[in-house]
C-alpha cells in the first residue's frame, strides 16, 4: 500500500466531497489529491477546505496519480472516460457510479483491467457510510488494500466476489438511506396526526432510528429478538406490528428492494449496449 497515495477525482460533487473529507489530512495529504470538475465553485470550495489541487478538465496531473476515482453521474461516464484514456497507464481506477459495470468501463478504457467498482451511500457524508466493493482480475493486492483504505475513510466496506451482487448492495444500502428517510417521514406524519408538533415528531422519530440502529449494531442477538423484546403480548407495539403485517408492509419492502436491484441490472444492461 502506498504510504500517502496520490489520488485524482473526476467529479467533485457530493460523494467525492465526502470521500475527500475522509481522506485529506488522514489517509493522504490534501496536496496529494487532485480534483477535476466542470464547476469552478465546487473546485474553489474543495481547494479552500482541503488544500487539494484542481482543474476544470482532465489534465496531465492524472498521469501522476496512483488512483483515479470516477465520481461523475453514470450518464457522464462514457464521455469522461474517453477523455481519460490518454492518461491511463497502470493506475487503479475506482468507480463509484451506480449501474456501470467494470467490464464496460474496461471496454471504454481499451481493456484496462485494474478497476474497483464501489457502491457507497450518503451517510459517507458524515463518515458513517457503508460500501460494497468488487475488484477486477487485474487489481493487485496492494491496489485492493488502497481501495479499501479510501472507502474506509468514510465508513465500512464489504467486499464481494461476484460483481452481479453489486445490484443487491445498491438496492439494500446504496438506495437504503432513502427508505429510512421515508420511514422517518411516515413516523413524523403519524406523530403530527396524533397531536405532536413537527419538531417533536422529527426529534422522536430520528432518535428512535439512531438508538435502535445502535442497539442492533451493538447487540449479539438477532434483530428479531430485539423486536420481540419491545413487543408485549396484547400491548401497543403488538397492535402496530399486527397492523403492518395485515397491510403487507414487510413483503412490500422486500418487493421494493428487489425492484431497485432489478433497476440496477437494467441500468447495467443499458450502459452495456453503449
Ligand atoms: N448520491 C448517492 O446516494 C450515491 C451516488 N453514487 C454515485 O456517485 C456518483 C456521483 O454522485 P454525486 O456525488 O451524488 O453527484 P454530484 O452531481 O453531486 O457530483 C457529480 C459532479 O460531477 C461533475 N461533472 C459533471 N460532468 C463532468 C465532467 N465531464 N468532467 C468533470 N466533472 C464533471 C459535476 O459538476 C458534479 O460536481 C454517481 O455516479 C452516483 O451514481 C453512488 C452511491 C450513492
Ligand atoms: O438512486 C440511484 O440510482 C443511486 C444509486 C444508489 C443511490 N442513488
Amino acid at each position: 500500500m502506498q504510504n500517502k497515495p496520490n489520488i485524482s477525482f473526476i467529479g467533485g460533487g457530493n460523494m467525492a466531497t465526502a470521500l475527500i473529507g475522509g481522506l485529506a489530512g488522514k489517509v493522504t495529504d490534501g496536496a496529494n489529491i487532485h480534483v477535476v470538475d466542470l464547476n469552478p465553485e465546487a473546485l474553489q470550495k474543495l481547494a479552500q477546505q482541503f488544500g487539494v489541487s484542481t482543474a476544470p478538465e482532465i489534465d496531465s496531473a492524472i498521469s501522476r496519480s496512483e488512483v483515479i476515482v470516477l465520481a461523475v453521474k453514470p450518464q457522464q461516464m462514457k464521455e469522461v472516460v474517453a477523455k481519460l484514456l490518454p492518461h491511463i497507464t497502470t493506475q487503479l481506477v475506482l468507480s463509484i457510479a451506480a449501474g456501470i459495470r467494470a467490464v464496460d468501463l474496461a471496454r471504454w478504457l481499451n481493456g484496462h483491467d485494474a478497476i474497483v467498482r464501489c457502491m457507497p451511500n450518503t451517510p459517507a457524508l458524515i463518515g458513517q457510510g457503508i460500501t460494497g466493493m468488487v475488484a477486477t482480475a487485474g487489481v493487485s493486492p496492494q491496489q485492493r488494500a488502497t481501495a479499501d483504505l479510501i472507502l474506509r475513510a468514510v465508513g465500512g466496506t464489504v467486499w464481494l466476489d461476484d460483481e452481479a451482487l453489486i445490484d443487491a448492495v445498491t438496492a439494500v444500502s446504496g438506495s437504503g438511506p432513502a427508505y429510512v428517510f421515508y420511514f422517518i417521514e411516515a413516523m413524523q406524519q403519524a406523530a403530527q396526526e396524533l397531536g405532536l408538533s413537527p419538531q417533536q415528531g422529527i426529534e422522536l422519530a430520528v432518535a428512535t432510528f439512531t438508538g435502535a440502529s445502535q442497539l442492533a449494531a451493538q447487540s449479539a442477538e438477532p434483530v428479531s429478538v430485539l423486536r420481540e423484546r419491545v413487543t408485549s403480548k396484547g400491548g401497543t407495539t403488538y397492535a402496530a406490528l399486527t397492523s403492518m403485517e395485515d397491510s403487507g408492509v414487510k413483503s412490500a419492502i422486500v418487493t421494493a428492494i428487489k425492484a431497485a436491484a432489478a433497476r440496477g441490472k437494467e441500468l447495467g444492461d443499458e450502459f452495456g449496449r453503449d
